[in-house]
């Protein structure tokens, strides 16, 4: 049976020239999900809210099954948070912050923390405020995962760490994934994450969910087909997202829907080219 570990609906936040929501959105227990989007597309506000450091306008959020509002503390308690939540804690060095966070959840792991804050070089005795920006990074990464949580949130977790971290992050993540019970939510702006660590990818466009699908199956329908010519009916069919001359060439979101339609309107194809998740993402962009 698949069970939601979060479920959002009707989400809702309106700043002065900003608005957010409607947002219905779901994360299967043992899953991982990409929050992609331009910047200023929502991303943060989300996670925001998600954690309930901002106040929503509507809507409900069930974590666990539990209401956020109703069972914040019981809930946080098996989250885990990656999002400038320390900022307020600059003055504090990175091990005085980790006895202050250790002692509020009750399932810290000592041992894990000392191996995280040695595989990623990490000055336990520096000022939180006076780290570089990857390094903080590092360090709310490593709380993160400290308290073994069931659901991590993670905003932009490698913004500004340096490659070999990056891939210690990655490898980290896939590790905590691996008995299938805990779930990721992860916003990013690097493609290979989403690549490697997820299973599931919505875009978020101007506050709103423009789409929501399962990577592998990107693969299957998304191509571009250089064809002998057009007709009226493949110009304007739904599953043609671009028609591009010289030479003559459309994208499609469903190449089996398309093939078919070729044939009937006696259309030869010279060529087909599957299309990267990148270019993908760049298409659903667009037509946001
Ligand atoms: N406190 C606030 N008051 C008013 N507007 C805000 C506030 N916080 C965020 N916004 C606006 O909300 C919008 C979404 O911002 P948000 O930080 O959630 O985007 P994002 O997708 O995380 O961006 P990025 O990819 O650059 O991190 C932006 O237009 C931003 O200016």
């Amino acid at each position: 049976m698949v069970t939601s570990i979060v479920d959002i609906k009707g989400l809702t936040k309106h700043y002065k020239k900003f608005s957010l929501g409607p947002i219905d959105f779901e994360v299967e227990t043992g899953t991982a999900v990409a929050l992609v989007g331009t910047n200023g597309s929502g991303k943060s506000t989300f996670f925001r809210l998600i954690m309930n450091l901002l106040q929503s306008d509507g809507g409900s959020i069930n974590i666990f099954d539990q209401d956020l509002t109703e069972k914040e503390t019981e809930i946080k308690k098996s989250v885990g948070y990656v999002g400038d939540l320390l900022e307020p804690f600059s003055y504090l060095t990175v091990k005085e912050l980790s006895s202050l966070i250790s002692y509020w959840y009750p399932s810290w792991d000592d041992k894990r923390y000392t191996q995280l804050i040695e595989r990623y070089h990490i000055d336990e005795g520096q000022k939180y405020g006076k780290c570089s920006k990857g390094t903080k990074k590092k360090v709310e990464f490593i709380f993160a995962l400290c308290h073994k949580p069931m659901l991590l949130l993670l905003d932009e977790p490698s913004a500004g760490v340096d490659i070999i971290s990056q891939r210690k992050m990655k490898e980290d993540l896939l590790n905590y994934m691996e008995d299938g019970k805990r779930s990721i939510v992860l916003a990013t702006h690097n493609i290979d994450e989403v690549k490697q660590l997820c299973d599931y990818i919505t875009i978020l466009e101007e506050g709103k969910i423009i789409h929501s699908f399962e990577k592998d199956e990107l693969h299957e329908k998304w191509a571009r087909l250089w064809v002998s010519h057009v007709s009226e009916v493949l110009n304007n069919h739904s599953n043609v997202i671009k028609v591009e001359e010289s030479p003559l060439q459309l994208v499609t979101d469903d190449l089996p829907v398309i093939e078919k339609e070729l044939e009937k309107e006696g259309i030869t194809i010279k060529h087909i080219n599957r299309l990267s998740l990148e270019e993908v993402i760049e298409h659903m962009i667009g037509q946001g």
